[in-house]
């Protein structure tokens, strides 16, 4: 249980911007609504927790900077971690392995233009983070994602590696995306992201490919609903699943004027008995945060049980997948998406009694990290 009295430290990497590049900057998309709301300043920030939680606030600076990639398996070593670290891997393992891998490029498709990994291709986002209405919520829409893998001439055996600007959450939702149909092939993530492959590169429209016919087989397990979720109010990180908002900590306290708090959600705060972990402690520098540091957050300081359920939601269905695909990494067995997310639950329709959201209690783990800032060129640079 968590009964430990509420610490927040929040550090100048962790108010930094949410990684993600948005498709098509201007298409008045979700991601666009995101980018217009500026990352805090961290002074901002910090008095803002206070106010809202009376909490103790430490500022520290991250050490970590434009560190070259280190593979999993020897960070597993180092640390002596248990689990399977294998999801993330670096440059080196794609230069051995190129020929046997479908390689896809998570970021925007001006990026993908300018510069890629030779011979990758590209998912168009918003066709990844599709959604369908259930009776029971908002759940992934797997025949639309199916048909864009299936676009790119992705079959559900081939074995896939994934890379962005950074290890975000764009390259992580496409895995997840991919888990979602019940891929059968191997999903990897690239360490480091562009800038730590000095292999061969690729510019210009994207390379002819064969499209296929995607049979999804979807994976229901590695998504809940909102009912799912309603059902089981009052046990959550008790003798029920574990809970984790992922959300930076003004949007998980529902903290008034905090920039962070999405204007399209009539209600702020969180579910309650969900317990809040930035997802950018996940991520250190454009590479998977050590594996140690992250055993220490989420079963440690969270209390995570790694043998039990455990669901991760955001504000939607991109950044929550930083956190499914780290917890997956580090050993957690059974880890689920709230697709719908907290912006599904804040404004859903009809009884919202069923469906209370919680301010008054609240245990935020302190996180640091540093995904990347979008400097002015809209590339992502290392801030730590
Ligand atoms: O931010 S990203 O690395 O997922 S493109």
């Amino acid at each position: 249980m968590h009964g430990r009295p509420l610490l927040l430290r929040m550090t100048p990497d962790s108010a930094s911007d949410d990684g993600d590049v948005d498709d098509d900057p201007d298409d008045g998309s979700a991601d666009d609504a995101r980018d217009e709301r500026e990352p805090d300043p961290a002074s901002t920030r910090r008095g803002l927790l206070r106010a809202a939680a009376g909490a103790t606030v430490a500022g520290a600076a991250s050490t970590a900077g434009c560190l070259g990639v280190s593979t999993p398996a020897d960070v597993a070593a180092r640390y002596e971690v248990s689990g399977n670290v294998a999801h993330f891997v670096g440059p080196s393992w794609l230069a051995d392995n190129r020929g046997d891998v479908v390689v896809l490029d998570a970021r925007n498709a001006e990026r993908f233009r300018e510069e890629r990994i030779y011979g990758a291709r590209r998912v168009p986002f918003d066709a990844i983070t599709g959604r369908e209405s259930s009776g029971a919520g908002l759940v992934p829409d797997v025949e639309a994602i199916a048909a864009a893998f299936g676009e790119v001439g992705v079959s559900p055996d081939d074995d896939v590696l994934v890379y962005g600007a950074s290890v975000g959450s764009r390259v992580t939702r496409t895995a997840f995306a991919l888990a979602a149909l019940g891929h059968g092939g191997s999903i990897r993530a690239l360490n480091g992201g562009l800038s730590g492959w000095n292999g061969r590169l690729g510019t210009g429209s994207r390379d002819r490919v064969t499209p296929t016919e995607y049979d999804p087989d979807p994976a229901e397990s590695a998504w809940v609903t909102r009912d799912w979720l309603a059902d089981r109010l009052g046990t959550f990180n008790g003798e029920g699943p574990g809970l984790v908002d992922v959300r930076a900590p003004e949007a998980y306290l529902g903290a008034p004027a905090a920039d962070a708090l999405n204007p399209d959600n009539d209600r702020h705060g969180h579910l309650p008995g969900a317990i809040g972990v930035h997802w950018v402690g996940n991520v250190s520098g454009r590479r998977m945060t050590d594996p140690g540091e992250l055993v220490g957050l989420y079963e440690n300081r969270a209390e995570l049980d790694r043998s039990g359920t455990v669901v991760v939601y955001g504000d939607d269905n991109v950044d929550p997948t930083s956190t499914w695909l780290t917890l997956r990494a580090i050993g957690f067995e059974d880890v689920r998406v709230y697709d719908g997310g907290f912006g599904e639950w804040a404004n859903v329709e009809g009884d919202r009694g069923r469906y209370p959201v919680e301010t008054a209690t609240s245990v935020v783990i302190e996180t640091e990290g540093s995904v990347g800032g979008d400097d002015s060129s809209g590339d992502f640079s290392c801030t730590g």
